[in-house]
């Protein structure tokens, strides 16, 4: 039996066989939220009631490392959970600080999609082909280092705001590309925007880009509630492992996601792989480690203890090698 999925217009009170999940308003966090509903819906027939709730990133217009980057969407959020407004809130696993949030837990994260980034160019241009001296967009730190290190000539531009917003000022003429991430491309409808894919042995993304993470109250992710069995649903052993292995990158290194820094794991045939680069932030020197464990099985605990193992070895290289003095780490919050 697959429950259905709503949208509340105003606060919701708790119901019996109702899960409200919390999400940020804009289309992007709407479209993956939504998607979670749906699945969350279809895994334990529940009802799920989608309820928007306005972060200060959202409405904000200043510059990603002007707002410090770390947290700005997810403080909202997390009150409103906490406030008991919602059961499940949904987050970019990407623009989630690593640092423990009392009270509540990662109850779950699903199945990632593509982690890769892409440029989203006009006239089917790609990095190798822009034009001298090409205006880019991207408010991203390690954007700006990645494209700097293939292209020093290339102009970047800050920018900031949705998604549409950015792939507007490609087609206004304002931009010759702007840097997109391909989950969020996807999942609102507009892969076709993308010109050149950027493969991740070459380009590794944010930790944990292309996955979500499902927020709950600390001890409602135990037991045999509502709550509890609709996380374990849609809770993806290799993503998790993964996830957690590159985001013990940027707590190891003590970054906040506006560090320049990139990291990829994969889980393949019982190995799992964790590469991590630092960067300058003018893209002319970068430090990468790369690790690789076998867990004992597939099982979640050994997939953590894999994790845990591969991102202390690679944080313990990159500083070892010095990445502290190559790049402004320390925006964690
Ligand atoms: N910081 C913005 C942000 N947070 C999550 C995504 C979508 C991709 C994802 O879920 O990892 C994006 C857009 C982008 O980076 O292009």
């Amino acid at each position: 039996m697959t429950g259905s999925v709503s949208r509340a217009s105003g606060p919701s009170e708790q119901r019996d066989g109702v899960l409200r999940i919390g999400t940020r308003g804009s289309a992007l966090a709407v479209a993956q939220t939504t998607a979670v509903a749906e699945q969350l819906a279809k895994a334990t027939g529940n009802d799920v009631e989608l309820i928007t709730v306005t972060t200060h990133g959202d409405t904000s217009r200043e510059s990603l490392s002007e707002l410090g980057g770390t947290g700005v969407f997810a403080t909202a959020l997390r009150e409103s959970l906490l406030a008991g407004e919602c059961d499940i809130i949904v987050h970019s696993l990407k623009d989630l600080p690593t640092g423990d949030a009392p009270g509540l837990v990662i109850g779950a994260i699903p199945k990632r999609a593509d982690a890769r980034d892409t440029l989203c160019a006009r006239d089917g241009l790609t990095v190798e082909t822009l034009p001298e001296g090409a205006r880019v967009g991207t408010g991203s730190p390690r954007r700006v280092a990645q494209l700097k290190s293939r292209r020093p000539d290339v102009e970047v531009v800050d920018i900031r705001g949705n998604v549409d917003t950015r792939l507007s000022r490609v087609a206004d003429g304002d931009l010759d590309a702007v840097v997109l991430a391909a989950a969020g491309l996807g999942r609102l409808g507009r892969s076709d925007a993308v010109t050149e894919f950027f493969p991740l042995s070459q380009v590794p993304t944010a930790p944990g880009q292309g996955a979500l993470a499902l927020e709950v109250r600390a001890g409602d992710e135990k037991g045999h509630g509502a709550i509890a069995t609709a996380v374990a649903a849609v809770d993806h052993a290799t993503t998790r492992a993964c996830a957690t292995a590159e985001r013990i990158v940027l707590a190891g290194l003590e970054a906040g996601c506006a560090a320049p820094i990139g990291a990829t794991a994969l889980v393949d045939d019982g190995l799992l792989f964790l590469t991590a680069t630092v960067y300058r932030p003018d893209g002319t020197e970068q430090l990468t480690a790369s690790h690789a464990a076998t867990p004992d099985s597939m099982s979640r605990a050994d997939l953590a203890a894999a994790a845990r193992d591969v991102g202390e070895r690679v944080v313990a290289e990159l500083l070892g090698a010095g990445a502290a003095g190559l790049a402004p780490l320390g925006s964690a919050r």
